[in-house]
C-alpha cells in the first residue's frame, strides 16, 4: 500500500506537532511543511523536514535567513495527497479553493467554522462519516476533550445531559510575552459558551451547556462537569465507561498530581515530546457519583490533544483504513499514548 503523502501548511503550535506525528505513522509520509516565518520557529525544522514558502515574500525572507526552501506552497501541494491546514484562525478558510484546484483533500483545524468543510471530526465519535470525504475539520482542543469524555459515557448509555464550566489557559506558552491576561479571570461574554454547540457539530443529540472563562495561566485547560445520568450508577460503572476510550487517561490527587502544573511537569518527566499530553486526563479519585448525578474534572493539553485526531482525520479522508478502531490503534501506538502515566491501567481499577 502506498503511503499517504501529507503536506502541513502552517508550522505553528499545532502544525509542528502534526508534522512530527505524521513522521511516526507507518502509512504516511511528510511531503513537507509551508509557513511564512523565517526565524527560530521554522529554522530547527529545516534539517529534518522539507520546508516550503507559503508566499513569494516568505520565500525571499526564508532564503535571506538561510532556510533551505524547497519551493512554493503550490509545489508542495503538487507533490501531496492530503494537506493539513494549521494556519491561524480564518486564514485556512481562504486556502480552500487553492486546495480544491490542486485536487487535494484537506483537513482544517478548530479555528475554522463547521461550515467550511460541512463535517467536524473527533475520531472516536465519527471517523466513519469522514471516510473518503474531500475534507473535514478537527474540532478545537476543548471540544475534542468534551466529545471524548461525554461520548464515552453516551456509548455506555449513561449520559442524559451535561453541564460544564471550562477554565481556559490565557494564551499559548510560547507567545505569552505578547499577550494574555494577568491576575484575573475573564468570563466569556455569553452562555452557553461556544464549546457546547461545537460539540454538537459532532454529537448532534448531546444535551450540553458550557460556561467558560479565561484564566491567567498558560498551563493547559481545566473542565468541571456535572453530569445527569440516565439512571442511578456507581462510581465504578462511570469509570469503566470512561476507560473504554483509549484516549482518556487517569491521574490521581493521591499520586501528588494536585494541579495543572504537576501534570505538565509529569509529561516532561516521562519524556513526552514538547511535554505533550495527547490524552484528556481525568482525576480518577475525584470522580464522584451521587445517585443519577456524576461530577468530574479533567485537564486538556490544548497544544497536543487534537494531534491524534488530525492523524486519524487524514486516514479517514484517504479512505483505505475503513474503521475507527484500526486507525486509532495505529495512531495511539505510534505516539505511545497511555491511559495511565504511572502504573499499569489494568491494575488501577
Ligand atoms: N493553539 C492551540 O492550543 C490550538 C488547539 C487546537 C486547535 N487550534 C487551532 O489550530 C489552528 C492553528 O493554531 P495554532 O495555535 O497552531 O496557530 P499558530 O499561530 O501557533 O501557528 C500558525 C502558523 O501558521 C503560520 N502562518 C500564518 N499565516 C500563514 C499563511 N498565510 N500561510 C502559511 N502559514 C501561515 C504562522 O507563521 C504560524 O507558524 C487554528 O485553527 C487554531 O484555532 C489551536
Amino acid at each position: 500500500m502506498s503511503r499517504i503523502r501529507v503536506a502541513v501548511n502552517g508550522y505553528g503550535v499545532i502544525g509542528k506537532r502534526v508534522a512530527d506525528a505524521v513522521l511516526l505513522q507507518p502509512d504516511m509520509e511528510l511531503a513537507g511543511t509551508a509557513d511564512i516565518t523565517s526565524d527560530w520557529r521554522i529554522a530547527p525544522a529545516a534539517c529534518r523536514i522539507p520546508i516550503y514558502a507559503a508566499t513569494d515574500e516568505a520565500q525571499h525572507t526564508m532564503l535571506a535567513s538561510g532556510i533551505p526552501v524547497q519551493g512554493s506552497l503550490d509545489e508542495l501541494l503538487d507533490s501531496s495527497d492530503i494537506v493539513v491546514d494549521s494556519t491561524p484562525k480564518h486564514v485556512a478558510a481562504k486556502n480552500i479553493e487553492r486546495y480544491r484546484s490542486a485536487g487535494l483533500k484537506f483537513v482544517l483545524q478548530g479555528g475554522e467554522s463547521h461550515q467550511t468543510t460541512g463535517h467536524s471530526f473527533v475520531a472516536e465519535a465519527n471517523y466513519q462519516s469522514a471516510l473518503g470525504r474531500e475534507s473535514t475539520r478537527v474540532v478545537s482542543c476543548n471540544t475534542t476533550s468534551i466529545v471524548r469524555v461525554l461520548g464515552a459515557l453516551d456509548n455506555a448509555n449513561l449520559l442524559q445531559k451535561a453541564r460544564g464550566v471550562l477554565f481556559r489557559r490565557a494564551t499559548d506558552p510560547w507567545e505569552s510575552h505578547l499577550g494574555g491576561i494577568m491576575n484575573t479571570v475573564v468570563p466569556e461574554d455569553k452562555i452557553p459558551s461556544h464549546q457546547g454547540p461545537d460539540a454538537q457539530t459532532v454529537m448532534p443529540d448531546l444535551d450540553i451547556i458550557t460556561i467558560a472563562a479565561k484564566s491567567s495561566h498558560t498551563q493547559t485547560h481545566n473542565h468541571y462537569w456535572t453530569l445527569h445520568l440516565t439512571r442511578e450508577a456507581s462510581t465504578t460503572e462511570v469509570l469503566q465507561a470512561l476507560q473504554k476510550d483509549s484516549r482518556i487517561a487517569f491521574i490521581r490527587m493521591s499520586d501528588g498530581l494536585s494541579a495543572l502544573n504537576s501534570t505538565v511537569e509529569l509529561m516532561r518527566d516521562i519524556g513526552r515530546p514538547r511535554g505533550d499530553m495527547w490524552e484528556v486526563a481525568i482525576w480518577e479519585d475525584l470522580v464522584t457519583v451521587n445517585g443519577n448525578e456524576a461530577y468530574l474534572t479533567y485537564q486538556v493539553c490544548n497544544e497536543a490533544i487534537v494531534v491524534p485526531d488530525t492523524i486519524d482525520a487524514i486516514r479517514a479522508l484517504d479512505g483505505r483504513v475503513e474503521d475507527a478502531e484500526s486507525s486509532i490503534r495505529i495512531t495511539d501506538q505510534s505516539l505511545g499514548m497511555r491511559q495511565d502515566f504511572l502504573r499499569n491501567r489494568d491494575a488501577a481499577l
